[in-house]
């Protein structure tokens, strides 16, 4: 008999630390294993298959989009490819940071019809300070994640202040979901063995807590059990990414450290936006970084990336023109600039 591949969904908002995360687990608890990774990414340039680069594993992206409206053909068929011609033992999954969890959690059981695949772990990973902000700010399926998660990971709880309050954060998060285990521990201070122990022992439980109202019109199991209807209103493209909308871009340009603050300054200014998450890949004097900024929140970290400088920026009425200024093309090659937004 064939070994069951196994599932592990690292749900989560978008900048919540899902690949900060994998990254730990990849390092920690995957050890030995042949790993495979399924990245999906709402804007139409890849960033985060760049990250793993450095690890011996198989990396699919899926971008320009989420599993949750028009991809869920592909994304299936990305799984199957995955299994067939990779035989990997375990199938991590990213989906984007807005999309609804339990549409993932469905495609993997419409996959598991014709593959030997069983999903293992479903851990949403929710940034520690950002939760109370993003409750009010972010939508309907940041609050789905948390209350679909068999395991809550707390992220960047090192990161509280003085006045946030952990025990208030985590009754907040217990009001949504009140029996999935909740990883309070700094990333640091927890082994990544451990915490994926934890994770397993949440994920196999077969309780799952489908019946609750959300903004779909249906219900469903986590084990694949759906009607006609509900397969019809999963495989039809759906309209509901709640407004966000992503721009690229490519740049050639050398930044200066300078510059980079005062672009992340920029992407915090209302004229641009509502900008939560900005990510790419910038040349800098001293080399290539990767830049993070999420929710007003910025990083610049040294990258062994060694491909053209490219960026994401996602979030709701983004001011495309302005942006645009943000990254002037390379005058002896214009191709290498591309502005574009997608439809959601
Ligand atoms: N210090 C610290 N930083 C974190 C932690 N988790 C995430 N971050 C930072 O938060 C930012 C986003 O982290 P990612 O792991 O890229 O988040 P993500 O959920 O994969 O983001 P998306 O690309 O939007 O899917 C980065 O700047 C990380 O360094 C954490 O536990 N501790």
């Amino acid at each position: 008999m064939t070994n069951m591949v196994k599932i592990d969904i690292i749900s989560g908002f978008l900048g919540a630390g899902k690949t900060t995360l994998i990254n730990k687990l990849l390092q920690e608890a995957y050890i030995g294993e042949k790993i495979a990774l399924l990245e999906n990414e709402f804007g139409e340039i890849a960033i985060d298959s760049d990250l793993f680069a450095d690890y011996d594993i198989k990396v699919k992206e899926i971008a320009n989009g989420c599993i949750c409206c028009t991809l869920q053909g592909d994304f299936i068929k990305g799984i199957h490819e995955l299994v067939r011609e990779y035989a990997p033992d375990r199938i991590i999954i990213e989906p984007t940071g807005i999309s609804h969890l339990k549409d993932t959690i469905y495609a993997c059981n419409e996959a598991a019809r014709d593959a030997d695949i069983q999903l293992n772990c479903i851990i949403t990973v929710v940034d520690a300070a950002m939760f109370p902000v993003f409750m009010d700010v972010s939508g309907e399926f940041y609050r789905q994640q948390v209350v679909d998660g068999r395991t809550i990971v707390l992220s960047a709880v090192q990161n509280l202040e003085e006045n946030d309050d952990l025990d208030e954060i985590i009754s907040g998060i217990r009001a949504l979901n009140p029996t999935a285990p909740i990883i309070a521990e700094p990333y640091d201070e927890i082994d990544g063995l451990e915490l994926l122990q934890m994770a397993e022992e949440s994920g196999m439980l077969k309780e799952c807590r489908h019946d609750h109202e959300h903004n779909h019109d249906h219900d469903h199991n986590c084990d694949g059990d759906h009607d006609q209807d509900n397969n019809q209103d999963h495989l039809q493209p759906r309209q509901d990414n709640e407004g966000f909308r992503s721009c690229s871009f490519r740049t050639d340009k050398v930044w200066t450290e300078a510059e980079i603050s005062e672009l992340f300054q920029k992407l915090t200014e209302s004229s641009s936006g509502l900008i939560f998450r900005a990510k790419g890949f910038l040349n800098t004097e001293s080399g290539m970084v990767k830049v993070n900024f999420v929710y007003g929140r910025g990083e610049i970290i040294p990258s062994t990336y060694t491909g053209p400088g490219k960026f994401v920026i996602i979030g709701k009425d983004l001011a495309e023109t302005t942006l645009e200024k943000l990254f002037p093309g390379n005058s002896a090659d214009q191709k290498l600039f591309n502005v574009r937004t997608i439809r959601s």
